[in-house]
């Protein structure tokens, strides 16, 4: 026990339901190939395809913005559950500290770790409402490649790593989800109407966890190489295409948000040109 008001580790490590979870291929809600089909289809069908402006249209601002602050709250406070969730699983349930960085070949993806995979993959859908959200505030231009690409990505991502009991997934989650409460923070002041000076802060912080992740990769090759093997080696291989792809999309949103091009820009009061998603989007 962590604190006598609150137990922690029974919420977030050994309650039944966390301890006995098994992702069992075809039972467990959303592990089939084509539940992860369909889903990307409909969000990528949602949005290009609906009728946006008929629908925005119909919706007032105000309560864009109050949904918009309940749906950062929400995620802002899942995101350090499942920060800390996967944090204290791997600190009570790591048999050693070698397969934190390693789990043997066959791992069964069962028990709290995997729990804490399953609701971040589960947390990846949600955050498909950060799309919606853009489109109903009428903000389309805001709509860029990066954040659709990334949208739809990452929910494939989250799945190969509890179809293949992937070792090192606990690094990038635990980062990826510390990451996202500074992001969600920043986006809920925004739909509070106060606009963060820290805004580069964040962007920075995820371009540093992708850097992380390149470290993380090379000690489980080190790992696999030198060892037995590790579990769903072959699943990190996408995640590392994954996250160089996201690295060279962020250093290029890093240079025209914040260089010396976009504050020029600023200056002169440019309108963001139409490009793919109207990609060429200047810091406010
Ligand atoms: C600082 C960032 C987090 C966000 O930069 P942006 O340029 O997208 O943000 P912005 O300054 O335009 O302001 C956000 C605008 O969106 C509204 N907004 C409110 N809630 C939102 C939500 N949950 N998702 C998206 N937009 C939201 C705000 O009210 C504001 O609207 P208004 O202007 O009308 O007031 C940046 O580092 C970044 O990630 N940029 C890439 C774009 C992106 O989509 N990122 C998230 C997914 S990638 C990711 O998540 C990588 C990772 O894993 O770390």
């Amino acid at each position: 026990m962590l604190s006598s008001g609150l137990d922690l580790e029974y919420w977030l490590v050994n309650h039944p339901t966390i301890r006995n979870f098994s992702w069992t291929p075809g039972k467990t809600l959303g592990s089939s190939p084509h539940f992860l089909f369909f889903t990307i289809l409909s969000y990528l069908f949602s949005t290009f395809i609906l009728p946006h402006r008929i629908i925005s249209s119909s919706i007032s601002p105000q309560f864009i913005k109050t949904i918009s602050a309940l749906h950062n709250i929400f995620l802002l406070l899942l995101s350090f559950t499942m920060a800390l969730g996967c944090l204290l699983s791997t600190l009570y349930h790591a048999p050693h500290l070698h397969w934190i960085v390693c789990f043997p070949p066959h791992t069964k993806p069962t028990g709290p770790l995997f729990f804490w995979a399953y609701i971040f993959y589960l947390s990846k859908i949600l955050e498909f409402a950060d799309t919606f959200l853009i489109i109903l505030s009428k903000s389309i231009q805001r709509l860029t490649f990066l954040h659709v690409y990334h949208h739809s990505t990452v929910v494939i991502m989250c799945y190969i790593w509890l179809q293949t009991s992937q070792t090192l997934f606990p690094a990038v989650l635990f980062t990826n989800a510390s990451v996202h409460v500074l992001m969600y923070a920043y986006y809920l002041s925004c739909a509070l109407g106060v606009r963060p000076r820290w805004k580069k802060i964040v962007t920075n912080v995820q371009i540093l966890q992708f850097y992380s992740s390149f470290l993380v990769l090379a000690v489980m090759l080190y790992y696999h190489f030198t060892g037995s093997g590790c579990s769903g080696v072959w699943g990190w291989t996408f995640n590392v295409v994954f996250y160089a792809s996201l690295l060279v999309l962020f250093v290029d949103f890093h240079k025209k948000s914040y260089g010396a091009s976009s504050k020029k820009n600023n200056k002169l009061a440019v309108k963001p040109s139409k490009t793919f998603f109207y990609s060429n989007h200047t810091h406010k």
